[in-house]
């Protein structure tokens, strides 16, 4: 099975697992990227039953409404039941890294909020230790030089993503050769770097709950 194939299979497979616990007001928080795209499509014919959507991104938030389906703003909902998203990294404990798509803060928001955070991703994700993924941390543009030093005393190998503008305003830097024994640790200690806005490993908030695409299957994986 290619990529593509694994997650789509994982895309319809969070549809499966959502579906017995639709109720008429749920309300699903969206992630963004390829495999959460897949998800926004499976969702498309379903529209019907879903009361509200909230999206971690503008690009998710266009699809969404391309697709006719509801969109409200975070502050305009009460909860969030399910939140679905993918992952650019995970570990057997849920924790992973996320923000290839530089949509890392409003990911992270919308996990915060949600009841379930339902993690979709082919197996090529799952990984014993995170880090070989450059980990992405969003910085309020006139820290960058500050921010990128810090990171720097902290081990790593900071790369400006070029051209890069996340929907928050600010830019990213990718954190190189930076393998994250410690993700509950390394999480706090970025985040407390001033101008730092949040960096991209999900330890704090792991996901409750990974849909895994293999060749053999979509597998259900809960943290170990
Ligand atoms: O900012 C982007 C997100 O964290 C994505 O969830 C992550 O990059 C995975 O994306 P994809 O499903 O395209 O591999």
């Amino acid at each position: 099975m290619t990529q593509d194939e694994l997650k789509q299979a994982v895309a319809q497979a969070a549809l499966a697992y959502i579906e017995t616990k639709l109720e008429d007001d749920t309300v699903l928080g969206i992630g963004t990227g390829s495999t959460a795209n897949l998800f926004i499509d499976a969702l498309a014919p379903h529209k019907g039953r879903i009361e509200a959507t909230v999206a971690s991104s503008e690009a998710s938030a266009e699809r969404l409404r391309s697709h006719g389906i509801p969109v409200f703003d975070l502050n305009a909902v009460d909860r969030v039941d399910f939140y679905i998203d993918g992952a650019d990294e995970a570990n057997r404990a849920l924790q992973l890294i996320k923000g290839g798509g530089a949509a890392l803060t409003r990911e992270k928001i919308v996990a915060a909020v949600a009841r379930e955070f339902i993690c979709i991703a082919d197996d090529s994700k799952l990984v014993h230790t995170l880090g070989a993924f450059p980990l992405p941390v969003e910085v309020i543009p006139m820290a960058r030089s500050h921010v990128a030093r810090e990171l720097v005393k902290l081990g790593g190998d900071p790369v400006y993503r070029e051209g890069v503008v996340t929907d928050n305003g600010n830019i990213i830097l990718d954190v190189h050769n930076f393998a994250i024994a410690q993700p509950l640790g390394t999480e706090e200690k970025i985040n407390n770097i001033t101008g730092v806005v949040t960096n991209g490993i999900f330890a704090l908030r792991p996901a409750d709950v990974l849909l895994l695409g293999t060749a053999s299957g979509v597998k259900t994986l809960y943290a170990e």
